[in-house]
């Protein structure tokens, strides 16, 4: 997993637990980029902070992000209005790994008023240790998602 680049970021309503969760990610070795917020302030916006994680990962400067908001779906939303971004909104710990193993998902969002600290943990582990299977049926699946996303 060390070898895993990572940008996280949080509005006002996720600040508190990507606070907590740094010291987490940093002693698991990887590579972190916190994108902030990095004091709490009730007028940041979900969007600010979701689009620049999003957008890190877009253009290959992290491999994955990390996206927490209060309910993690304004994160999610936003995430997902980027090329190349696959944002799954996770509290639990199979959707966090089948994310990635079917979907290739490539930015997890939490719901820091939705979870605690250690079930957060448990998603992120899960989360950073899947790999994309590259099975057929879910090469054909992201194709198809693809063709969408430049339809528009
Ligand atoms: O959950 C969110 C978006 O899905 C945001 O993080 C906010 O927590 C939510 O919009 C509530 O914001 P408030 O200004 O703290 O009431």
């Amino acid at each position: 997993m060390s070898n895993i680049s990572i940008a996280i970021g949080a509005d006002h309503g996720g600040y508190d637990l990507k606070t907590g969760i740094l010291p987490f990610l940093n002693h698991l070795g990887l590579k972190v980029l916190d994108l902030g917020a990095c004091t709490y302030n009730s007028a940041d916006d979900y969007p600010d902070f979701a689009q620049t994680v999003a957008r890190n990962v877009a253009c290959g400067k992290t491999d994955r992000g990390i996206i927490i908001c209060g309910s993690g779906v304004g994160a999610c939303i936003t995430a997902n209005k980027i090329k190349g971004i696959r944002a799954g909104l996770c509290h639990d710990v199979y959707s966090a790994h089948q994310g990635v193993e079917h979907d290739d998902m490539n930015v997890l969002c939490l719901g820091a008023r939705v979870i605690g600290i250690e079930v957060a943990k448990e998603i992120i582990s899960a989360f950073l240790n899947a790999r994309f299977t590259g099975e057929e049926r879910h090469k054909r699946r992201l194709e198809k998602l693809l063709k969408v996303e430049k339809e528009g």
